[in-house]
């Protein structure tokens, strides 16, 4: 007789209460059913709830919630009224003290079960002041084509189904607008629906140094189109100058095609815009002197403009520059963080494979006035490693990478170049570790561990992380 396992006893489609015990990053409370971990999402530590059994693996089930039946002390009415079907927020359901310390905690227990990193020096959380309508950068999917009504809208989360919603609330109340006259004049203008919309972005950048008022802000608008045709251009223009004169904010409107359905949102192909060729992002500056980056439709900044400034200021502290130091800024972007310890070091150079980004990163270093910055086009891969072979070496490397972290190319061309100290800043706590395993076995350690939300509702957290060669 075939013996029974754990997951021979769980049923998919049985309904029960359970006692959420345990709790993830990205919003899924932890029950334990039959010996067995039961992911259930949006619930945390101290919720009781009613929930029907989805899917059930080797080790671990998924089950959907239908009911909280004890609400855990921090739970809030989620403001969202399309949270819980859209795939943007995970923890709406916590108040936002609560969103903290479920981050602090996360990290805590990353570094340990994944990393056997016991009592690191983790600072508690950089919060935000204001955990809504931060981002300064929306994409929303599309539906225009003969027959079917417009729709604009995010995915169903780990779906592609599109929900619609204007009112997001992590988005400033001008994107909204600007959205709601989208919809009100593209149906005007392109009567017969023939532009091929996918996707409409919006970006904000500060134009001024006072970041409290909104009218201080310019936007650009993107859409995404499958294919271009040249008579698409006068649609687009009116539709671009209806937009500009209702919303005077509006200082740049671009058209991309995108053929591609799978991979990025943005093709590489921008065929017309007016307005404004690039806006002006107004960064809080380690000197007196503002910082201006230049912000095209492709070019990369962080979302959370509030936040990215106090990021910047903790990496400049865990960098520990004295003014004689040279400077490595791996994964540099557009160059904000390369201009923002500028002023405190004797170079910098920084390395960024998205060449539309360096060529923004050197007209940012003129702009700025800041002589001693290069910017380098190409693979971490390919330039650290060449530089390790050249004897090129540096004093102090920051790493910024994507969510997936480091390759070990990379993190042993950067342990050979020897520097004092790296500072690495991290989307990803998972990535985060497995690179700083790879640091700690070559004699480095973590020094210092500052995690700052970016992202508030969501489950996403970012950190600093200083680490410096163990003393013998
Ligand atoms: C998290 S962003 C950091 C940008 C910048 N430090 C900032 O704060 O604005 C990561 C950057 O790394 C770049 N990138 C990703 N993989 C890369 C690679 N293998 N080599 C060089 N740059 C890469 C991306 O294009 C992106 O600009």
């Amino acid at each position: 007789m075939k013996e029974l396992n754990q997951a021979d006893l769980i049923r998919v489609g049985h309904v029960d209460s359970f006692e959420i015990v345990g709790e993830t990053l990205q919003g899924e409370g932890v029950a334990r059913h039959n010996g067995m971990a039961l992911f259930i999402p949006y619930t945390f530590i101290g919720d009781r709830v009613k929930a029907k059994i989805r899917e059930v693996k080797k080790k671990y089930g998924r089950a959907e919630l239908l009911e909280v039946i004890e609400p855990a002390q921090e739970r809030i009415k989620a403001p969202c009224p399309v949270f819980g079907q859209c795939g943007g927020c995970q923890l709406q359901m916590m108040d936002y003290q609560r969103q903290l310390q479920l981050k602090e905690q996360s990290l805590k227990d990353t570094f340990q079960r994944l990393g056997s990193f016991y009592d690191l020096p983790i600072d508690p959380i950089v919060g935000a002041t204001n955990p809504w309508n931060y981002r300064n950068k929306v994409q929303m999917h599309v539906t225009w084509q003969v027959g079917k009504p417009l729709q604009i809208g995010y995915y169903r989360r780990a779906s592609r189904q599109l929900i619609e919603y204007d009112g997001c609330l992590l988005i400033p109340p001008v994107f909204s607008r600007l959205l709601k006259l989208f919809r009100t004049f593209l149906p005007a203008v392109d009567r017969e629906k023939k532009l091929p919309i996918k996707h409409v972005l919006i970006k904000s950048v500060r134009s001024s140094s006072d970041d409290s008022a909104e009218q201080a802000t310019s936007l650009m608008m993107i859409l995404v189109l499958e294919r271009w045709k040249k008579n698409y251009q006068d649609l687009c223009g009116e539709l671009a100058q209806k937009l500009m004169k209702e919303e005077p904010s509006l200082q740049s409107f671009y058209i991309n095609r995108n053929k591609n359905d799978k991979g990025p949102v943005l093709g590489e192909y921008f065929p017309f815009y007016l307005g404004e060729k690039m806006l002006l992002e107004n960064i809080e500056s380690s000197t007196e002197k503002a910082l201006e980056l230049q912000v095209g439709p492709a070019s990369f900044l962080q979302v959370n403009p509030e936040q990215s400034d106090r990021l910047y200021q903790l990496v400049l502290e865990a960098a520990q520059l004295t003014g004689n130091e040279k400077v490595l800024d791996a994964y540099c972007g557009v160059g904000s963080i390369s201009l923002y310890v500028a002023p405190h070091c004797r170079s910098v150079t920084g390395v960024e494979e998205v060449v539309q980004a360096v060529e923004d990163g050197k007209e940012n270093a003129l702009r700025n006035e800041v002589g001693h910055v290069e910017f380098l086009a190409g693979k971490v891969e390919e330039l650290l490693p060449a530089f390790v072979e050249e004897g090129v070496t540096y004093d102090v490397c920051l790493l910024d990478p994507p969510r997936k972290g480091c390759s070990e190319t990379v993190l042993a061309a950067v342990d050979a170049m020897n520097p004092q100290r790296i500072v690495y800043v991290s989307c990803d706590p998972a990535s985060l570790v497995r690179d700083t395993i790879f640091l700690t076995q070559r004699g480095w350690s973590i020094k210092k561990v500052t995690p700052v939300d970016l992202f508030p509702q969501t489950g996403h957290l970012e950190c600093v992380v200083l680490m410096s060669r163990d003393e013998k």
